[in-house]
């Protein structure tokens, strides 16, 4: 019925104040107040309608996403909004495009790696989108493999300008996204080449078309690299392939705030580690771990509430049908994944901090965490979008069949969000990045330097080698040391396994090849330490609001101990907990999942989405799913006539068995 809540019991039934819950979400009262109007704002304005989109035709999802961006640019502009009401204003617009990749890493690339000069020159153009950039490193032979991209970017001192040229197939750029259609400027990773010497990759601001027509400059070949996974979802983008033969730009746009080429063609390198080039994918990675929260609040938004709508079986005795979620199946997959999206928050908010931090320290030339800061933010990225992908995935089964209709907004969601798992890093190489940071860690423990941060675990090895767990009773587990200690015990036994196993290797890379699928391991056990360990600072802080520590100790406590169960063998392989401690922490999670279901709507309504943004007809805030449905089927085209079109070309002669005979 329309107008009916018909999740009103489940909302009574919260024991805390959901109000309150949505400030901790959002992270202040101010971001919950940004976020709530622009979300509003964006829903209902007709121009950010979106269900029609599966149905578009590429060409028709790519101008309609032109008109989407434009808009949204145009609104910024005239209502003037803050830039942190305009990244949500692209986030609640909710469908890929150029804007992202201009705003996401062309200005910070040109931010982070520009001089002054370059900064006022470039960025006074792309802020106020007279050009519009993207971000072109990775090749067709070559994405995770950076140093081994074959751009060139050849300095020729006759004329002061760089050739950029791409010698093979293999070096054309493929990827890049706003490349294909829009972007008339690009920051390109090619190998500088200066007196025949090859200097490695580095960065350059390249325009690409005329500002005039838009037809590519001479020198320049360029397309969309096509169709992607998935109808919709992530084809809406313009990623794109790029040559160039011989194509010249002046010296003065190489990037030439880490390293410069005077006019004599002579490279300075500056004493700054070479690895600040990459310093704009460490700033993406890091947004990525929050956008990770959101895209599986999403999900567990929907699958939460169809669950709470939806019965099945129990009604022998004539009474109503049980509601899926009372199932403890359907809780036992659905809160670790609503836990985890809360835990994805916290650690985001905290990554969000860390980066700050080394940003700020760059800034006065102190570089001494920036091994931890790319380890941590290559670990989450990995971590979280592997989570999160296989977290959407497992919703749309919470959700049965209906889950598998586009209307539900999974399959969309997962289509659009999966490709987080490959791009900025794919997952496995980051872990591998981690595990190198672990072991160069565990080499140096002993030698009078004591780890710091997220590794600081480590300096108490001689106790987490040795201590077994105290947990005696299932209660025990709701003990926020003796749940770190175990996380602890357990991370740094698997990396000290990893050490000594590489030690046994004469050659050093070679035992790094053979041990990479252990690497991987130890490096997830470290990364989902760092998660727990965040939450638990999180609920150890101070937090207002009725009843909303509670919950979140809940929430907690299923990630940590739904963590242990998932990997049992590494906690009982390193001795990190018995068995029967383990059967303590079932028994726990069991007694955390009925304490968080009459809470569970209540939950997933603190995300404060709208109806909107989440797309979905089981996700309906009114539950009201049923009606909404039938109504979604018969919008399907085909249901545009009763009797379809073709039947009197195949259905009619097939049942009439008069169709002409099949020629071989
Ligand atoms: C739709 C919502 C819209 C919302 C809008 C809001 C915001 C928008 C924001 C952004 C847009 C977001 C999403 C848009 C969607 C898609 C965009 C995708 C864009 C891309 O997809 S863009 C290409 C990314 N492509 C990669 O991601 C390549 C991965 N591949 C690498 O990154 C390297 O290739 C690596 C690291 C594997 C090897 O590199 P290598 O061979 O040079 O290094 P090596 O392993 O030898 O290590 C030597 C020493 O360097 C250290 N080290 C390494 N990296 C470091 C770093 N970053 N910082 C500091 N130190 C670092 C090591 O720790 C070691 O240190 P040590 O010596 O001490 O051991
Ligand atoms: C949707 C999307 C958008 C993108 N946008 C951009 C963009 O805007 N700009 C841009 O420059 N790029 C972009 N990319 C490219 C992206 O960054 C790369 O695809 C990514 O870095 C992975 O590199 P790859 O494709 O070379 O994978 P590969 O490295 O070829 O990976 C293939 C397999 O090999 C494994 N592997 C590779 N190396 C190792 C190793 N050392 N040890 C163990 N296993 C290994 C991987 O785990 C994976 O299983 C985008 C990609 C996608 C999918």
């Amino acid at each position: 019925m329309e107008g009916v809540d018909h999740l009103a019991d489940e909302r009574n039934k919260a024991e805390f104040n959901v109000d309150d819950m949505k400030i901790i979400w959002a992270g202040s009262r101010h971001a919950f107040d940004v976020s709530n109007r622009i979300s509003r704002f964006v829903a209902t304005d007709p121009v950010f309608e979106k269900s029609n989109r599966a149905l578009m035709t590429r060409k028709e999802l790519f101008k309609n996403t032109l008109k989407k961006s434009v808009y949204a640019w145009k609104i910024i502009k005239e209502l003037r909004l803050s830039d942190e009401e305009g990244i949500k204003l692209r986030i609640f617009m909710d469908q890929p495009g150029f804007l992202d990749l201009h705003w996401g890493m062309f200005v910070p690339a040109i931010k982070g790696q520009g001089t002054e000069e370059q900064q006022q020159k470039w960025l006074s153009l792309a802020n106020k989108m007279q050009i519009i950039g993207c971000y072109a490193q990775t090749e067709l032979g070559h994405g995770s493999n950076v140093q081994g991209l074959e751009t060139t970017a050849t300095f020729d001192p006759k004329t002061d300008q760089f050739i950029m040229h791409s010698p093979t197939q293999t070096s054309s750029k493929w990827w890049p996204g706003g490349l294909g259609k829009v972007s008339t400027h690009a920051v390109v990773y090619a190998r500088l080449i200066t007196n025949g010497k090859d200097h490695g990759v580095h960065g350059f601001i390249v325009q690409l078309r005329s500002l005039d027509d838009h037809s590519p400059l001479p020198g320049i070949t360029i397309g969309d690299i096509g169709m992607k996974f998935g109808n919709g979802a992530y084809n809406s983008m313009d990623n794109g392939f790029l040559m160039f033969n011989q194509f010249r730009i002046p010296r003065d746009q190489m990037l030439m705030r880490l390293s410069k080429v005077t006019r004599e063609g002579k490279y300075i390198a500056s004493d700054v580690p070479r690895q600040l080039v990459y310093g704009t994918m460490v700033s993406v990675r890091q947004t990525i771990v929050s956008k990770a929260s959101d895209a599986l609040a999403r999900a567990v938004c929907i699958a939460t509430r169809y669950s709470a709508v939806r019965r099945q079986f129990g009604s022998e005795n004539g009474g109503i049908e049980t509601q899926v979620i009372d199932y403890k199946t359907q809780q036992n997959r659905l809160f670790p994944l609503l836990a985890s999206a809360y835990a994805f928050r916290f650690v985001g908010e905290w990554l969000k901090w860390l980066y700050t931090d080394v940003t700020q320290r760059l800034e006065a030339s102190d570089f001494v965490t920036l091994p931890e800061a790319h380890a941590c933010t290559a670990g989450l990225k990995s971590m979280t979008t592997s989570a999160t992908s296989d977290g959407i995935e497992e919703c749309r089964k919470l959700c049965g069949g209906h889950g598998y209709l586009w209307c539900s907004g999974l399959p969309e969601l997962f289509a659009v969000y999966v490709p987080a798992c490959t791009y900025e890093g794919d997952n496995v190489v980051l872990q591998l990045q981690v595990a190198r940071f672990l072991m160069k860690t565990v080499s140096q423990l002993g030698s009078g330097k004591a780890p710091a941060g997220t590794t600081a675990y480590m300096g108490r090895a001689q106790h987490l080698l040795q201590c077994r767990s105290g947990v005696q009773k299932a209660e025990d587990w709701l003990n926020p040391s003796m749940v770190l200690e175990a996380f602890e015990s357990r991370a740094l036994r698997m990396a000290i396994t990893c050490a000594k196993n590489l030690s046994k290797f004469e050659n050093q890379e070679q035992g790094f090849s053979e041990l990479l699928a252990d690497l991987v391991e130890a490096a997830i056990a470290h990364c989902q330490l760092i998660v727990v360990s965040k939450f638990i600072a999180k609920i150890e802080g101070e937090i207002e609001g009725k009843g909303v520590k509670k919950q979140l100790k809940n929430l907690c406590y299923i990630y940590a101990l739904h963590l242990l169960h998932k990997h049992l063998g590494d906690f009982l392989s390193t001795n990190s907990v018995t068995p029967e401690q383990a059967s303590l922490a079932s028994h726990q999670l069991r007694s955390l999942y009925s304490q968080v279901r009459p809470n569970a709507v209540a939950l997933v309504d603190a995300f404060d989405y709208t109806d909107h943004y989440l797309g979905s007809v089981l996700g309906r805030y009114d539950g009201n799913v049923y009606p909404k449905l039938f109504e979604e089927a018969l919008k399907d085209p085909l249901n545009d006539s009763v009797v379809p079109d073709g039947y009197h070309e195949y259905i009619r002669p097939l049942i009439k068995q008069n169709f002409p005979s099949a020629k071989l």
